[in-house]
């Protein structure tokens, strides 16, 4: 498991965490909202040993992360960044296949398959073979995901994690809608704990098994879904109205922002 335990962080006098805890189960899908600012970057940084906290331990399977070097981290977790830079003239393969470098010894057939295997399951294969220069950005996130599951697909550790911020922001309704579906599966499937930092209430709502809510630097809850998407509990953190829609036959249901309420903190 991989838990978070009371993270603090300030920076340049401002308090950007405030004790903050989470648990990550292998297997499950941890969808982390909140409005802008709200921190949830912040803490992507921190379970992902790019910054450290103030306050609080974050332990990979009871081990600390923090006394973690870095190709050690790496077997245990990958991460795709909101803004990733890309190698210019690389092709979509050779980006996928950096997820590979920390493992030279493995057969290159190994590494072959497990690229193709990546591509597949991102829905990437018709970008391998093309620059990265040429593609969109929903298509080099695309691959960037498909890079953070070779890293893991050829990890030998038994628990790994799979750090998402904002996989689908750069996605189409239909292929985001795809993705988190893909990461859910993924995350059961191989036995993987999954954090997506998103955006849409509705993705989340459909796709995550728990939610962390964050407003403000704070966790205003951590729980199933059902529990954490409430009206009330939604409107309070996004500061907006909202109603709550559902579909008359099938038992689904969505958000959507009811009135220009919004009074943006920042
Ligand atoms: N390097 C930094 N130094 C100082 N403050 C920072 C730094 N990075 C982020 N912040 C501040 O920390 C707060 C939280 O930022 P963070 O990026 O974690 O929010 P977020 O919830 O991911 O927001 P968004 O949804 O807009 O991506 C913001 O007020 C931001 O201005």
């Amino acid at each position: 498991m991989l838990e978070a335990r009371r993270l603090s962080l300030s920076k340049r006098g401002r308090r950007l965490l405030d004790d903050v805890s989470l648990t990550l189960s292998p297997g499950e899908l941890l969808i982390v909202l909140g409005p802008n600012g709200a921190g949830k970057s912040t803490l992507l940084k921190l379970l992902s040993g790019l910054w450290r906290a103030d306050a609080g331990d974050i332990l990979l399977s009871g081990h600390p992360l923090a006394a973690m070097r870095g190709a050690e981290l790496a077997g245990w977790r990958a991460v795709v960044e909101q803004h990733s830079v890309t190698p210019a003239g690389w092709r979509g393969e050779e980006l996928v296949a950096a997820g590979a470098y920390l493992y030279p010894a493995s057969p290159p057939s190994l590494v072959r398959n497990t690229v193709a295997n990546a591509l597949r399951l991102t829905e990437a294969e018709e970008l391998a073979s093309l620059r990265l220069t040429e593609l969109s950005g929903g298509q080099r996130q695309r691959l960037q995901l498909a890079r953070a599951l070779c890293q893991l697909l050829l990890s030998p550790r038994p628990e790994r994690y799979l750090l998402l911020d904002e996989p689908t922001a750069a996605q189409d309704f239909a292929m985001a809608d795809t993705l988190m579906a893909r990461t859910k599966e993924l995350a059961r499937r191989l036995n993987i704990g999954a954090l997506a930092v998103v955006h849409d209430l509705n993705l989340a709502l459909r796709h995550g098994d728990r939610v962390l809510l964050l407003n403000d630097g704070r966790s205003a809850g951590c729980g199933v879904v059902d529990d954490m998407m409430r009206l009330d509990r939604l409107e309070t953190v996004y500061g907006i109205r909202l109603a709550e829609l559902s579909h008359p036959e099938q038992s689904l249901r969505a958000f959507v922002p009811l009135s220009a309420t919004h009074s943006p903190k920042a």
